[in-house]
C-alpha cells in the first residue's frame, strides 16, 4: 500500500518529456497546445507589458512579438522581476545532481547547463515557470536534429564537425545523466522519475541557446557582476534583426542585489512593426547550430580555410605569381609568421574570409609577407598595417595584386570543394524539399556566394590598383 502511494504520487509530480527527433516545420508547435497567456503571466507576477505588446504570428519567424499601436522612442516595453528570470542556481537536493552534471558539460556548450535546470522544471507538476515553459517550441530546426543526409547536404565541413562534436557530446552526456539518476527514487528524482535521452537532452540544449540571454548576474563581493545565462520568459518571444527597434537593459533596482530586466523601445515603433532584439553579430554557422535559422547575405559570414603552405603555393602558381615560396619561408618571414600565430609549436591555422574585415588580417599579412622577396620594405611596416586591407598596399602594388591573386585562387578551390554548384542547389529549392533540406541547401548557397563575393570585391580592388599603376608609371 505504501509503496503504490508513493508511486502514485510521483506520477502525478511529473510532465512527460517525449520530444520530437525531427526538425520542426517553420511554425513549430508548442509544448502544450493551449498554453496560457504569457502576457498576463508576466502582468500577474509583477512584471510590465507596454499596453500596445502583442504576440504574434511571422510567417518567417514563428512566433514573436509586435506593436498594436505606435510606440515612442525609448518607452519600456517588457520588464521582468526578479524570480520570473530562468536562471541555474542549484539549491541542493535533486538539483546537486544536475550542478554535478552540469560541471562535466564543456564550457562551449553552456546551453546545456541551463538545459538540465529547463528539463528539471518542465518534468515538475507545479513548476513555477510551466507558463512559460508550455509556450516553447516543442521542436527546433537546429541541425542536430536534422536527418543524415541533411547533415551532409550542409557540404560545409566547419559546421559538419561542430554538429558532430554536438551529437556525440549529446549521446555520451546520456549516458552520464542515466547514469547519475539511476539511484534516484521517484520522489526526489530531478526529472520526475523519467527516462533521459539524447533528444530530450538536444531538446533542452536547443530551447537555451535559442532563446537564452547572457547577462549580468549577481555582483561579486569584488564589485563586478557574473555573468548569467538567463531564460526570459515574454522576451524570448521577440525575433532576430541586425537593424533592431529594441534593446534590452539591466537596472540595479535600489534594495535588490539583483539587476532588473527590461526590453527598451530603441526607436519609435510603428502599428504593426515586429518587435525586434539584435542576438548578436554572428556568422550563419552560429545562428543555424545555435538558433536554427540562416540569414541571407549575412555581413558577419564568414568561410573558414586552413592556413596551408602547400595550398597557398597552389593557389599562388595558379593565380600566375612565379615561384611563391609558402612551403619554405625565409627566416625572417618565419619570424613574422610567428607573430601572427601562423607559425610555431602551436599555430592558430584557421583563418576566415568574408564578414567586416573581407579577409582576416593574419592571412592577409602573411600573403603580404610572403610575396614580398625584400626583408626591408616589409619591415618598414608594423604588423597591424600589414594586417590590415584599408591599409593600401603596404607593400606595394605588384605584392598586393600577387596577395588578392592568390586569395581568389584559394576561393576557386573552396568553390570546388562544394559538390553542388550554387545553380543546381537554387534548382533544387525551386523543386520542393523538406524544411531542413532546404536550411541545408540555404546554408551551403549562402557559404558560396559569400566566396563568390570575396572574389568580386577582390577583383575590382585588383582593377583599381592596376588603373593607380598605369597613372603613376604614365605620370
Ligand atoms: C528567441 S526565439 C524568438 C521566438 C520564436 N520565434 C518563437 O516562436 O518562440 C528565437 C527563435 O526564433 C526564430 N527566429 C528569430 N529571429 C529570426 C529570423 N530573423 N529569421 C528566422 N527565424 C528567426 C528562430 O527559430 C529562433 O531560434
Amino acid at each position: 500500500m505504501a509503496a503504490s502511494k508513493t508511486a502514485m504520487a510521483s506520477l502525478i509530480h511529473y510532465r512527460p518529456l517525449t520530444c520530437a527527433a525531427s526538425a520542426s516545420a517553420s511554425q513549430p508547435a508548442r509544448l502544450v497546445p493551449h498554453a496560457p497567456d504569457l502576457i498576463k503571466w508576466v502582468r500577474r507576477e509583477g512584471g510590465f507589458v507596454h499596453e500596445a505588446v502583442r504576440i504574434a504570428q511571422d510567417e518567417l519567424s514563428g512566433l514573436g512579438l509586435a506593436a498594436a499601436d505606435k510606440i515612442p522612442k525609448g518607452s519600456d516595453l517588457i520588464a521582468l522581476p526578479h524570480h520570473v528570470p530562468l536562471t541555474f542556481r542549484p539549491d541542493g537536493g535533486a538539483e546537486s545532481v544536475l550542478a554535478d552534471l552540469a560541471g562535466k558539460v564543456p564550457e562551449e556548450l553552456w546551453a546545456m547547463k541551463l538545459g538540465l535546470k529547463l528539463l528539471g522544471e518542465r518534468a515538475k507538476i507545479g513548476s513555477f515557470w510551466w507558463p512559460y515553459i508550455s509556450n516553447l517550441p516543442e521542436t527546433y530546426s537546429v541541425p542536430i536534429f536534422f536527418p543524415g543526409e541533411d547533415i551532409k547536404n550542409l557540404q560545409y565541413a566547419p559546421l559538419l564537425y561542430q554538429v558532430n562534436k554536438r551529437c556525440r557530446f549529446l549521446l555520451d552526456f546520456e549516458k552520464e545523466v542515466k547514469n547519475a539518476i539511476s539511484d534516484f527514487n521517484m520522489m526526489d528524482h530531478p526529472f520526475g522519475g523519467q527516462d533521459i535521452n539524447a533528444s530530450s537532452l538536444g531538446w533542452a540544449m536547443s530551447a537555451v541557446s535559442s532563446r537564452a540571454f547572457r547577462l549580468y548576474g549577481k555582483k561579486s563581493l569584488t564589485g563586478a557582476y557574473s555573468d548569467v545565462p538567463m531564460m526570459l520568459p515574454l522576451i524570448d518571444m521577440c525575433n532576430h534583426s541586425f537593424d533592431p527597434n529594441a534593446r534590452i537593459v539591466q537596472e540595479q533596482g535600489e534594495e535588490q542585489p539583483e539587476m532588473l530586466v527590461k526590453v527598451v523601445a530603441e526607436k519609435e515603433i510603428g502599428a504593426n512593426d515586429p518587435l525586434l532584439l539584435n542576438y548578436g553579430c554572428l556568422s550563419n554557422d552560429l545562428f543555424l547550430l545555435d538558433y536554427g535559422f540562416v540569414i541571407p547575405s549575412n555581413r558577419y559570414d564568414t568561410i573558414e580555410l586552413k592556413y596551408d603552405g602547400a595550398l597557398l603555393d597552389a593557389a599562388s602558381l595558379a593565380a600566375g605569381v612565379s615561384s611563391p615560396n609558402f612551403s619554405s619561408p625565409a627566416p625572417w618571414q618565419q619570424e613574422i609568421l610567428s607573430q601572427l600565430n601562423l607559425y610555431g609549436d602551436t599555430p592558430d591555422l584557421k583563418v576566415t574570409l568574408g564578414g567586416p574585415d573581407l579577409v582576416e588580417g593574419r592571412l592577409l599579412a602573411a600573403l603580404r609577407v610572403l610575396l614580398e622577396s625584400e626583408n626591408e620594405s616589409v619591415q618598414k611596416q608594423d604588423l597591424s598595417t600589414l594586417k590590415s586591407i584599408s591599409a593600401e598596399a603596404p607593400c606595394g602594388i605588384a605584392t598586393e595584386v600577387a596577395a588578392f591573386r592568390t586569395i581568389i585562387a584559394l576561393c576557386v578551390i573552396a568553390l570546388e570543394h562544394f559538390p553542388t554548384k550554387i545553380m543546381e542547389d537554387e534548382s533544387m529549392l525551386k523543386k520542393g524539399v523538406p524544411d531542413t533540406t532546404k536550411l541545408a541547401i540555404t546554408f551551403r548557397i549562402q557559404k558560396k556566394s559569400l566566396i563568390v563575393d570575396v572574389m568580386r570585391d577582390l577583383s575590382r580592388r585588383i582593377k583599381s590598383l592596376l588603373s593607380k599603376e598605369t597613372v603613376s608609371a604614365k605620370g
